[in-house]
């Protein structure tokens, strides 16, 4: 079938998605983690000094693997845009509970 070839790149690409989402899942889960021990603890939802750190980092880590570093640095962002923002609505259920 002339399709063969395109059927096996899908098939690895639906793989490599697979992975992607199922990293991203835990990764969630251990930054909601942190919304709580970061409420708790009344620290800041952001970090940005942690912030620019893992920037520099993914951004050489890019480069070194051929993928584009500005997008790596997007992409980044707004993972850690998401992880933030559920620290802010857990800092925000939090602080409305000891109001209580
Ligand atoms: C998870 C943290 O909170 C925020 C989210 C980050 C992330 O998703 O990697 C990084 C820094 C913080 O702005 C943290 O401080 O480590």
């Amino acid at each position: 079938m002339p399709n063969d070839r395109l059927q096996r790149y899908r098939k690895s690409i639906d793989n490599i998605d697979t992975a992607l989402i199922c990293l991203l899942a835990e990764r969630f889960k251990i930054t909601s983690d942190v919304s709580y021990y970061k409420a708790e603890k009344q620290l800041p939802p952001a970090d940005l000094a942690r912030e620019a750190e893992q920037a520099k980092r993914l951004r050489q880590l890019a480069e070194s693997t051929g993928l584009n570093p500005d997008f790596a640095e997007r992409f980044l962002r707004m993972v850690i845009e998401e992880a933030t923002q559920h620290h802010r609505l857990i800092k925000d259920e939090m602080e409305k509970s000891w109001s209580n």
